[in-house]
């Protein structure tokens, strides 16, 4: 489990986050849902260990393990892994290099071919093309889903994971989401749009670094479309904590 304990991340004296608590089971799928500037995505530079993502207070666990201290490293090496809404270029390596990380990786040609395919990227297409600019930002982030699949980390943080790519691509990036809770991986989906969160267990509502609501996503969905598609202050968060029964 990957446990969030009462974090919270200040930036010259404003509480990006404030008082955070979540906890991320094995196997359970996940979303993080909020409107623009919420702070969702800092959450995933805070559980990810990012250069000046450390929280000014709170601590994170791993199993049981505070890892608070760990760098971005040490994380992904116990098992985190974020996508970036905007995914990294890598001049010069092939995404066949890419994804078996220089042929360090032990996996067959045929399971890097697999996992080209169930992305939508033909691999007698995709397979010798660089990860650099040359690729559009739609089929990056197709590349990076190829990489979980290959790697299967414990913990995936999916900032945005539709961001980029067209709509007709949900049911691929669900079904990766899927594969990730299959292995006993646990898929985190960082979005502001409802439509990817449904395919989650439970979901976090944020607004302005606080938890609004806490429980099985389409409650919280519910409680999303009720509160923030009204609200006429977005990132002004109601003064309490909304609790959702039969968590
Ligand atoms: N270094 C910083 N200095 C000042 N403000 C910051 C900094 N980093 C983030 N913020 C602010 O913190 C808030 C949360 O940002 P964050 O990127 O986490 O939001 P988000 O929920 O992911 O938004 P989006 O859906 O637009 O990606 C925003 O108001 C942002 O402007």
């Amino acid at each position: 489990m990957l446990e969030l304990r009462n974090v919270s991340h200040e930036v010259s004296g404003k509480k990006i986050l404030n008082n955070i608590s979540m906890k991320f089971i094995s196997g359970r799928k996940y979303a993080i849902l909020g409107t623009n500037g919420a702070g969702k995505s800092t959450i995933g530079y805070v559980m990810m260990g990012l250069d000046g993502y450390k929280p000014t207070s709170g601590q994170i666990f791993l199993n049981g393990n505070d890892i608070t201290n760990f760098n971005v490293f040490e994380r992904a090496k116990a098992g985190i892994t974020l996508m970036w809404q905007e995914p990294a270029r890598y001049d010069g390596l092939t995404i066949y290099t890419y994804l078996t990380l220089g042929g360090k990786l032990d996996v067959t040609k045929d399971e890097v071919e697999e996992a080209l395919e169930k992305v939508g990227l033909s691999p007698k297409i995709y397979l010798n093309r660089f990860v650099d600019k040359s690729l559009s930002g739609g089929e990056r982030k197709r590349v990076e889903l190829a990489s979980i699949i290959l790697l299967k980390p414990k913990f995936v943080i999916l900032d945005e994971p539709d961001s980029g790519i067209d709509l007709m691509s949900l049911d691929m990036i669900n079904q990766v989401i899927d594969f990730i809770a299959d292995y006993g991986g646990t898929p985190i989906v960082i979005t502001h749009r409802e439509e990817m969160a449904y395919n989650t267990e439970e979901a976090y509502l944020l607004c302005a670094g606080k938890i609004l609501a806490n429980g099985e996503t389409k409650q919280v969905i519910q409680i999303f479309k009720n509160i923030c598609d009204t609200c006429d202050h977005p990132n002004s968060p109601v003064s309490k904590e909304l609790k959702i029964d039969g968590r």
